[in-house]
Protein backbone atom coordinates (compact mmCIF):
# COMPACT_ATOMS: atom_id res chain seq x y z
CA UNK A 1 0.00 0.00 0.00
CA UNK A 2 0.88 3.42 -0.83
CA UNK A 3 2.44 5.86 1.94
CA UNK A 4 -0.15 8.60 3.01
CA UNK A 5 1.10 10.29 5.78
CA UNK A 6 4.78 10.38 6.77
CA UNK A 7 6.00 12.01 9.88
CA UNK A 8 9.69 12.50 9.94
CA UNK A 9 11.23 13.58 13.09
CA UNK A 10 8.17 15.45 14.73
CA UNK A 11 9.07 17.62 18.05
CA UNK A 12 6.08 19.46 19.30
CA UNK A 13 7.39 21.41 22.34
CA UNK A 14 5.14 24.11 24.80
CA UNK A 15 6.15 26.36 27.15
CA UNK A 16 9.41 28.37 26.92
CA UNK A 17 12.68 28.28 28.41
CA UNK A 18 12.98 26.32 31.15
CA UNK A 19 9.74 25.40 31.11
CA UNK A 20 9.85 23.79 27.23
CA UNK A 21 8.57 20.60 27.30
CA UNK A 22 9.18 18.16 24.16
CA UNK A 23 5.51 16.68 23.79
CA UNK A 24 6.59 15.35 20.89
CA UNK A 25 9.99 14.31 21.09
CA UNK A 26 11.42 13.10 17.33
CA UNK A 27 8.41 11.16 16.47
CA UNK A 28 8.63 9.31 12.61
CA UNK A 29 6.00 6.92 11.63
CA UNK A 30 4.12 6.24 8.30
CA UNK A 31 0.43 5.77 7.89
CA UNK A 32 -0.19 3.97 4.60
CA UNK A 33 -3.27 3.95 2.38
CA UNK A 34 -6.31 2.20 4.20
CA UNK A 35 -4.30 1.26 7.24
CA UNK A 36 -6.27 0.59 10.54
CA UNK A 37 -4.06 2.38 13.52
CA UNK A 38 -4.26 2.80 16.96
CA UNK A 39 -2.23 4.70 19.23
CA UNK A 40 -1.55 3.78 23.01
CA UNK A 41 0.41 4.84 25.56
CA UNK A 42 0.11 6.71 29.28
CA UNK A 43 -2.10 9.79 30.04
CA UNK A 44 0.09 12.80 29.14
CA UNK A 45 2.63 10.29 26.64
CA UNK A 46 1.77 12.77 23.35
CA UNK A 47 -1.57 10.52 21.80
CA UNK A 48 -3.44 13.34 21.13
CA UNK A 49 -1.08 15.91 20.25
CA UNK A 50 1.09 13.48 17.33
CA UNK A 51 -2.92 13.40 16.00
CA UNK A 52 -3.10 16.85 15.77
CA UNK A 53 0.26 17.24 14.27
CA UNK A 54 -0.79 14.19 11.76
CA UNK A 55 -3.60 15.87 10.54
CA UNK A 56 -2.10 19.80 10.42
CA UNK A 57 -4.49 20.64 13.04
CA UNK A 58 -1.47 22.37 15.05
CA UNK A 59 2.03 23.53 13.41
CA UNK A 60 5.26 21.40 15.09
CA UNK A 61 8.22 22.62 15.97
CA UNK A 62 10.66 20.50 14.10
CA UNK A 63 10.40 17.72 11.40
CA UNK A 64 8.26 17.34 9.05
CA UNK A 65 4.61 15.95 8.09
CA UNK A 66 3.47 15.07 4.53
CA UNK A 67 -0.19 14.33 4.17
CA UNK A 68 -0.36 12.64 0.62
CA UNK A 69 2.49 14.43 -0.93
CA UNK A 70 2.15 17.64 0.46
CA UNK A 71 4.40 19.37 3.21
CA UNK A 72 2.18 20.17 5.62
CA UNK A 73 4.59 22.97 6.68
CA UNK A 74 4.15 25.11 3.62
CA UNK A 75 0.26 25.24 3.61
CA UNK A 76 -1.82 28.04 4.57
CA UNK A 77 -3.97 27.94 7.45
CA UNK A 78 -6.69 28.02 4.59
CA UNK A 79 -5.46 24.99 2.63
CA UNK A 80 -4.54 23.45 5.94
CA UNK A 81 -8.16 23.55 7.13
CA UNK A 82 -9.09 22.96 3.13
CA UNK A 83 -7.41 19.86 3.22
CA UNK A 84 -9.16 18.83 6.57
CA UNK A 85 -12.20 19.22 5.30
CA UNK A 86 -11.75 17.51 2.03
CA UNK A 87 -9.66 14.61 3.04
CA UNK A 88 -10.09 14.03 6.88
CA UNK A 89 -12.65 12.99 9.22
CA UNK A 90 -12.50 13.62 13.19
CA UNK A 91 -14.45 11.43 15.72
CA UNK A 92 -13.97 12.61 19.58
CA UNK A 93 -14.75 11.16 22.45
CA UNK A 94 -17.83 12.69 22.80
CA UNK A 95 -19.46 14.75 19.43
CA UNK A 96 -19.18 17.72 19.34
CA UNK A 97 -22.93 18.90 18.06
CA UNK A 98 -25.33 21.95 18.10
CA UNK A 99 -28.30 21.41 20.65
CA UNK A 100 -30.33 23.73 19.00
CA UNK A 101 -29.88 21.81 15.59
CA UNK A 102 -31.46 18.35 15.02
CA UNK A 103 -29.51 15.05 14.00
CA UNK A 104 -29.22 15.80 10.37
CA UNK A 105 -28.68 19.08 10.17
CA UNK A 106 -25.22 18.80 12.35
CA UNK A 107 -24.45 16.23 10.09
CA UNK A 108 -24.56 18.50 6.77
CA UNK A 109 -23.67 21.72 8.27
CA UNK A 110 -19.86 21.22 8.10
CA UNK A 111 -20.60 20.04 4.43
CA UNK A 112 -23.23 23.11 4.07
CA UNK A 113 -19.66 25.55 3.72
CA UNK A 114 -19.33 24.04 0.36
CA UNK A 115 -20.90 26.41 -1.59
CA UNK A 116 -20.21 23.85 -4.82
CA UNK A 117 -22.84 21.45 -3.22
CA UNK A 118 -26.77 21.89 -3.71
CA UNK A 119 -28.91 21.42 -0.03
CA UNK A 120 -30.22 18.69 -1.33
CA UNK A 121 -27.57 16.52 -2.17
CA UNK A 122 -25.67 16.86 0.80
CA UNK A 123 -29.20 15.53 2.57
CA UNK A 124 -29.39 12.64 0.08
CA UNK A 125 -25.24 11.87 1.08
CA UNK A 126 -26.66 12.45 5.28
CA UNK A 127 -29.70 9.96 4.58
CA UNK A 128 -27.47 7.34 2.70
CA UNK A 129 -24.43 7.56 5.56
CA UNK A 130 -27.38 7.34 8.64
CA UNK A 131 -29.20 4.88 7.03
CA UNK A 132 -25.10 2.62 6.32
CA UNK A 133 -24.36 3.13 10.36
CA UNK A 134 -27.97 2.29 11.44
CA UNK A 135 -29.44 5.83 12.71
CA UNK A 136 -32.02 5.92 9.70
CA UNK A 137 -35.22 7.70 10.98
CA UNK A 138 -33.46 10.19 13.89
CA UNK A 139 -32.97 13.09 11.08
CA UNK A 140 -35.48 15.21 13.10
CA UNK A 141 -34.23 14.46 16.67
CA UNK A 142 -32.51 16.74 18.73
CA UNK A 143 -28.97 15.60 20.35
CA UNK A 144 -29.79 15.21 23.78
CA UNK A 145 -33.23 12.28 22.16
CA UNK A 146 -30.33 9.72 21.34
CA UNK A 147 -28.16 7.69 22.94
CA UNK A 148 -24.14 7.80 23.49
CA UNK A 149 -24.11 5.48 20.62
CA UNK A 150 -26.51 6.59 18.57
CA UNK A 151 -24.73 10.07 18.64
CA UNK A 152 -21.18 8.46 18.08
CA UNK A 153 -22.51 7.17 14.77
CA UNK A 154 -24.11 10.74 13.31
CA UNK A 155 -20.57 11.81 14.68
CA UNK A 156 -19.06 9.25 12.31
CA UNK A 157 -21.73 10.23 10.10
CA UNK A 158 -20.71 13.84 10.10
CA UNK A 159 -16.69 12.65 9.75
CA UNK A 160 -17.70 10.44 6.21
CA UNK A 161 -19.57 13.71 4.46
CA UNK A 162 -16.40 13.92 2.18
CA UNK A 163 -15.41 10.61 2.00
CA UNK A 164 -12.21 11.27 3.53
CA UNK A 165 -9.21 9.45 3.00
CA UNK A 166 -8.57 9.05 6.49
CA UNK A 167 -10.81 8.98 9.87
CA UNK A 168 -8.67 10.15 12.55
CA UNK A 169 -10.68 8.94 16.31
CA UNK A 170 -9.37 10.75 19.85
CA UNK A 171 -10.99 8.25 22.40
CA UNK A 172 -13.74 7.40 19.68
CA UNK A 173 -15.44 4.78 22.06
CA UNK A 174 -14.29 6.43 25.90
CA UNK A 175 -17.39 7.70 26.53
CA UNK A 176 -19.57 4.59 25.63
CA UNK A 177 -20.57 1.27 27.35
CA UNK A 178 -18.94 -2.11 26.33
CA UNK A 179 -21.45 -2.61 23.58
CA UNK A 180 -21.71 0.21 22.48
CA UNK A 181 -17.92 0.60 22.18
CA UNK A 182 -18.19 -2.71 20.61
CA UNK A 183 -20.96 -1.18 18.00
CA UNK A 184 -18.87 1.60 16.86
CA UNK A 185 -15.64 -0.22 16.40
CA UNK A 186 -17.65 -2.70 14.48
CA UNK A 187 -18.29 0.44 11.98
CA UNK A 188 -14.91 1.93 12.14
CA UNK A 189 -13.84 -1.65 10.90
CA UNK A 190 -15.97 -1.73 8.24
CA UNK A 191 -15.78 1.89 7.22
CA UNK A 192 -11.68 1.01 7.48
CA UNK A 193 -12.62 -2.58 5.21
CA UNK A 194 -13.90 0.08 2.42
CA UNK A 195 -10.51 1.77 2.20
CA UNK A 196 -10.86 4.26 4.40
CA UNK A 197 -7.18 4.49 6.73
CA UNK A 198 -8.30 4.98 10.41
CA UNK A 199 -5.86 6.31 13.30
CA UNK A 200 -7.20 5.47 16.80
CA UNK A 201 -5.92 7.26 19.89
CA UNK A 202 -7.30 4.99 22.62
CA UNK A 203 -6.27 3.61 26.13
CA UNK A 204 -8.77 0.45 25.84
CA UNK A 205 -7.21 -2.90 24.68
CA UNK A 206 -10.16 -4.04 23.02
CA UNK A 207 -10.81 -0.83 20.61
CA UNK A 208 -6.55 -1.19 20.03
CA UNK A 209 -7.25 -4.62 19.32
CA UNK A 210 -9.34 -4.76 16.26
CA UNK A 211 -6.64 -2.60 14.21
CA UNK A 212 -3.99 -4.05 12.61
CA UNK A 213 -1.04 -1.91 14.05
CA UNK A 214 -0.59 -0.14 17.63
CA UNK A 215 2.06 2.08 17.98
CA UNK A 216 2.78 2.52 21.45
CA UNK A 217 3.93 6.17 22.98
CA UNK A 218 5.65 7.10 26.29
CA UNK A 219 7.53 10.29 26.69
CA UNK A 220 6.59 12.11 23.44
CA UNK A 221 8.50 9.20 21.41
CA UNK A 222 6.74 5.74 19.94
CA UNK A 223 8.30 3.48 22.37
CA UNK A 224 7.30 0.32 20.58
CA UNK A 225 4.52 -1.11 17.73
CA UNK A 226 3.17 -4.55 17.49
CA UNK A 227 1.08 -5.69 14.30
CA UNK A 228 -1.65 -7.73 14.28
CA UNK A 229 -3.36 -9.48 11.30
CA UNK A 230 -6.56 -7.80 9.75
CA UNK A 231 -9.51 -8.39 12.40
CA UNK A 232 -12.14 -10.61 10.50
CA UNK A 233 -14.75 -11.27 13.97
CA UNK A 234 -12.87 -13.99 15.62
CA UNK A 235 -10.17 -14.57 18.43
CA UNK A 236 -10.64 -10.68 20.04
CA UNK A 237 -9.85 -12.51 23.69
CA UNK A 238 -6.37 -13.73 22.01
CA UNK A 239 -5.59 -10.11 20.27
CA UNK A 240 -6.67 -8.19 23.56
CA UNK A 241 -3.96 -10.44 25.88
CA UNK A 242 -1.63 -9.67 22.85
CA UNK A 243 -1.89 -5.54 23.46
CA UNK A 244 -1.99 -6.57 27.29
CA UNK A 245 1.35 -8.45 27.29
CA UNK A 246 2.86 -5.64 24.64
CA UNK A 247 1.94 -3.38 27.23
CA UNK A 248 3.63 -5.15 30.10
CA UNK A 249 6.87 -5.94 28.08
CA UNK A 250 7.34 -2.62 27.50
CA UNK A 251 5.63 -1.20 30.75
CA UNK A 252 3.50 1.35 29.63
N1 LIG B 1 -1.87 23.35 24.09
C1 LIG B 1 -1.08 22.86 25.05
N2 LIG B 1 -0.36 23.67 25.85
C2 LIG B 1 0.46 23.18 26.79
N3 LIG B 1 0.64 21.88 27.02
C3 LIG B 1 -0.04 21.01 26.27
C4 LIG B 1 -0.94 21.45 25.24
N4 LIG B 1 -1.47 20.35 24.65
C5 LIG B 1 -0.95 19.29 25.28
N5 LIG B 1 -0.09 19.69 26.25
C6 LIG B 1 0.67 18.79 27.14
O1 LIG B 1 1.29 17.81 26.33
C7 LIG B 1 1.33 16.56 26.99
C8 LIG B 1 0.74 15.49 26.08
O2 LIG B 1 -0.62 15.77 25.85
P1 LIG B 1 -1.54 14.81 24.95
O3 LIG B 1 -2.92 15.31 25.07
O4 LIG B 1 -0.94 14.65 23.62
O5 LIG B 1 -1.37 13.43 25.75
P2 LIG B 1 -2.19 12.10 25.59
O6 LIG B 1 -1.17 11.00 25.52
O7 LIG B 1 -3.15 12.20 24.47
O8 LIG B 1 -2.91 12.05 26.99
P3 LIG B 1 -4.37 11.51 27.44
O9 LIG B 1 -4.29 10.03 27.31
O10 LIG B 1 -4.47 11.95 28.86
O11 LIG B 1 -5.38 12.15 26.54
C9 LIG B 1 0.59 16.73 28.30
O12 LIG B 1 1.53 16.90 29.32
C10 LIG B 1 -0.22 18.00 28.07
O13 LIG B 1 -0.43 18.68 29.27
Amino acid sequence: MKRMIIGEHIVKSFGEGDEKHHVLDGVSLEIREGEFVAVMGPSGSGKSTLMFALSGTDRINEGKVVFEGRNLAEASENELSDLRRTQMGFVFQQPTMLKNLNILDNIILPSMRDHRKKRVEIVEKARALMKRVGIAGLEQRDITQVSGGQLQRAGICRALMNSPRVIFGDEPTGALNSISAQEIMELLGEINADGTAVMLVTHDAMVAARTERILFMRDGKIASELKLPRYRGADLDERIEKVNEKMREIGV
